[in-house]
């Protein structure tokens, strides 16, 4: 598959995986997700590959969530597979899948779907400046499954609500405080400091760290079922003029009125 959306490149047993929309902080729309799927796929088969590394172009952002100047009522035009337009599910899923360590290397915003991918991944290593947060009340949104229950698993049932509830913003010691975050290192050591990971990763034995992978995913995986299943409801909650309101809001740079649409 030719990629637009996404650069990808093998070096040293480790497979880098870039989100490349600098424009829109990387945000996703259906093809950046579909070719996110077909990089993971390659990267988590190929043998001499022994760790994956995902990450945003530039110094502005990770990724930060679904591209919302893509988005009224539901992503993209209906072309692309997934319930809501676009097949995030399908990426979470696989991220977990692939029997090959995932890195998040994480600089500047993480932010929506963005922090999502990060919790996901099984390691996230950031630069100072990153800032982690949820934004899905604040603008029409939510990510049901393993944005918000996952999401407890990692830092404990309280913080996972107030990062839903409050959309607030934090600072890269305060994700690694909140267990979020592995490591925390000067912008200017992040790549230095994740080629140093991945080196030791590609050392050990891929199918102990296989195995182990796949016996940490076994004990949340029911969250994938709660993830279809809340998958649907978003499909329905997009629908509506309540969460039309909040993209709105987002590009008119307005605050949202969502109480005016409460029945
Ligand atoms: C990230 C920000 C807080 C940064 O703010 P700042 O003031 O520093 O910068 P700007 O706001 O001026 O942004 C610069 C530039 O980038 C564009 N941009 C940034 N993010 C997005 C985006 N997500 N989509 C489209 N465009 C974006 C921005 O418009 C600016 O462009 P200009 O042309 O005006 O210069 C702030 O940018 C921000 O809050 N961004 C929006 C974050 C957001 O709402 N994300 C979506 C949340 S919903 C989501 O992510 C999501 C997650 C899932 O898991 C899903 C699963 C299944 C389906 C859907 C899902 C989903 O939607």
């Amino acid at each position: 598959m030719d990629y637009t959306d996404i650069l990808y490149a093998e070096a040293n047993q480790v497979a880098t995986i870039t989100i490349n929309r600098p424009k829109v902080y990387n945000a996703f729309r259906p093809r950046t997700v579909v070719e996110l799927l077909d990089a993971f796929l390659k990267a988590g088969w190929a043998s001499d590959i022994g760790a994956i590394v995902l990450t945003g172009a530039g110094d502005k952002a990770f990724c930060t969530g679904g591209d919302q100047s893509d988005h009224s009522g539901q992503y993209g035009d209906g072309s692309t597979r997934g319930t809501v337009g676009m097949p995030v599910e399908e990426l979470h899923s696989v991220i977990r899948d692939v029997p090959k360590p995932v890195i998040a290397k994480v600089r500047g915003y993480a932010i929506g779907g963005g922090n999502v991918l990060a919790t996901i991944c099984d390691l996230t290593i950031a630069g100072e400046g990153a800032i982690f947060g949820q934004v899905g009340p604040k603008m029409g949104s939510v990510d049901p499954g393993f944005g918000t229950a996952y999401l407890a698993r990692v830092v404990g049932e309280k913080k996972a609500r107030e990062i839903w509830y409050m959309c607030r913003r934090y600072s890269a010691r305060q994700a690694m405080e909140m267990g979020l975050v592995n490591a925390v290192v000067p912008d200017d050591k992040l790549d230095a400091e994740v080629e140093t990971w991945c080196a030791e990763l590609v050392q050990r034995s891929p199918t102990a760290i296989a195995i182990a992978k796949k016996s940490f995913n076994a004990d949340s995986d029911s969250i994938r079922g709660i993830g279809g299943l809340g998958m649907q409801a978003l499909r329905l909650y997009y629908a509506t003029a309540e969460s039309q309101e909040g993209v709105k809001a987002l590009n008119e740079k307005r605050p949202p009125r969502f109480r005016d649409f409460l029945k």
